[in-house]
């Protein structure tokens, strides 16, 4: 049986990975020791096959008893703890969150429904550090995964609407800090049907602008307004996360580099707003002919098992196309299906995906039983 190595296990991402393994009994298959941070010696989370007690994990020893370490913890764990690991001899398969290792030549980005075959070619070629990919590349290739499998696509343009969970645990919070605070101000006007909504709308804006707005977390309003960056700035104007969708997609795909011959060009624009967990995306598609949206729907729809196709009319994309309805699922929609007016190759869609099941957890999870099955 594989020892596992559980580090982050009780942050945001690591708690839905442990719902989703426990629900999929992947315990079973593993005998699982759980590392913390800031309680080693205390009570670990009642698994099967599992130690009771919590180790240390800044412990290398303890962590190279593992044959695979999946880490939830950050990135900064993962500077500070995966070379030093490696530098002691250690050469257990990685499986991680955290975007630090991503580009890595030595390493795979999994998202098995897209790239089992990239997946499959690095353990048989002994490939040992198997990365989650970030949360907006994932889900687009995850609802694209149809029109890509079929050698269509030529480029995409994504424009992302994406969740405060995306920030992390705390930004959640103060999303909803933050309506309560908007809320507060007009409670006592919206009673009364006939106040006035521009006034109402006033002081909604004052309390927008006000010093005490709180936004520690994400350091300007996300509720009643949006936020039009996400991570660092990098080259050419784009944001860490618009450059991602380009650079991660392609290595996903076991394809060239962003401007090499081959490659598949995405980039776009992306937008935080007040979603808790659910990133949505609305694409824009060059194909490389014209195919019809009929052709289009039956490629998606095929593709995987939690693609759904959403019919382009009204009554089905508010109720089918929307975090509201995707949260805490694993179900990937994708609607809007039409062409634009550019001309016939070029189509529109819009999809919607949890963030913390296929943009973060459940391509680690999976991997842990790709892993259990090769080595099987
Ligand atoms: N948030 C996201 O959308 C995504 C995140 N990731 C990656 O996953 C990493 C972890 O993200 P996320 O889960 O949001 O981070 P969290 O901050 O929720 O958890 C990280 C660690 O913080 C410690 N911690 C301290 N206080 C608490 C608390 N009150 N509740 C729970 N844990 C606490 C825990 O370590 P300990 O038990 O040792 O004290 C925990 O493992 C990120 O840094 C990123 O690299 C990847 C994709 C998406
Ligand atoms: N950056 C993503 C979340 C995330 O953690 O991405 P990555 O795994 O690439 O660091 C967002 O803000 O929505």
């Amino acid at each position: 049986m594989l020892k596992l190595g559980m580090v982050g296990w009780r942050g945001m991402v690591g708690s839905v990975l442990m719902d989703r393994m426990k629900q999929e009994d992947d315990f079973k298959f593993v005998s699982t020791t759980f590392f913390s941070t800031s309680n080693a010696g205390g009570k670990a989370p009642e698994v099967p096959n599992s130690d009771p007690i919590l180790k240390d994990a800044n412990d290398l020893d303890a962590l190279a008893a593992c044959d695979v370490v999946i880490s939830c913890q950050g990135g900064d764990w993962t500077k500070a703890h995966f070379k030093p690991l490696r530098d002691k001899g250690w050469n257990g398969y990685w499986i991680d969150a955290a975007s630090t290792l991503r580009m890595e030549k030595d390493a795979i980005i999994v998202l098995d429904p897209v790239n089992m075959d990239v997946i499959q070619k690095g353990l048989r070629e002994g490939v040992k550090n198997y990365i989650g990919g970030n949360c907006t590349v994932s889900l687009m290739l995850m609802a694209l995964d149809g029109l890509i499998r079929a050698d269509l696509v030529e480029w995409i343009s994504s424009m992302t609407y994406q969740a405060a969970s995306g920030a992390g645990a705390p930004n959640m919070r103060e999303l909803l800090e933050q309506m309560g605070a908007l809320y507060g101000v007009v409670a006592e006007d919206l009673k009364d049907p006939r106040s006035a909504i521009l006034a109402i709308d006033r002081k909604v804006t004052e309390e927008l602008r006000s010093t005490d707005f709180p936004d520690k977390a994400f350091g300007v309003p996300l509720a009643g307004s949006l936020i039009p960056w996400i991570d660092k700035e990098v080259e050419h104007g784009q944001s860490r996360e618009e450059w991602k969708g380009g650079a991660e997609a392609n290595k996903i795909l076991g394809k060239p580099a962003i401007g090499e011959p081959g490659c598949m060009p995405v980039d776009g624009l992306c937008v935080r707003v007040g979603s808790m967990r659910c990133h949505s995306q609305a694409l824009t598609i060059k194909l490389k002919k014209d195919v019809s949206c009929e052709e289009i729907e039956r490629l998606l729809a095929e593709a995987n098992q939690w693609v759904k196709v959403i019919p382009n009319r009204k009554e089905d994309s508010i109720h089918e196309l929307t975090p509201a309805k995707v949260s805490g699922t694993l179900s990937v929609p994708i609607g809007r299906i039409h062409k634009l007016n550019f001309g016939p190759e070029y189509v529109t869609a819009f999809t919607v995906g949890d963030q913390l099941l296929w943009g973060a957890a459940e391509p680690l999870r999976r991997m842990l039983r790709i892993l259990v099955d090769f080595k099987a």
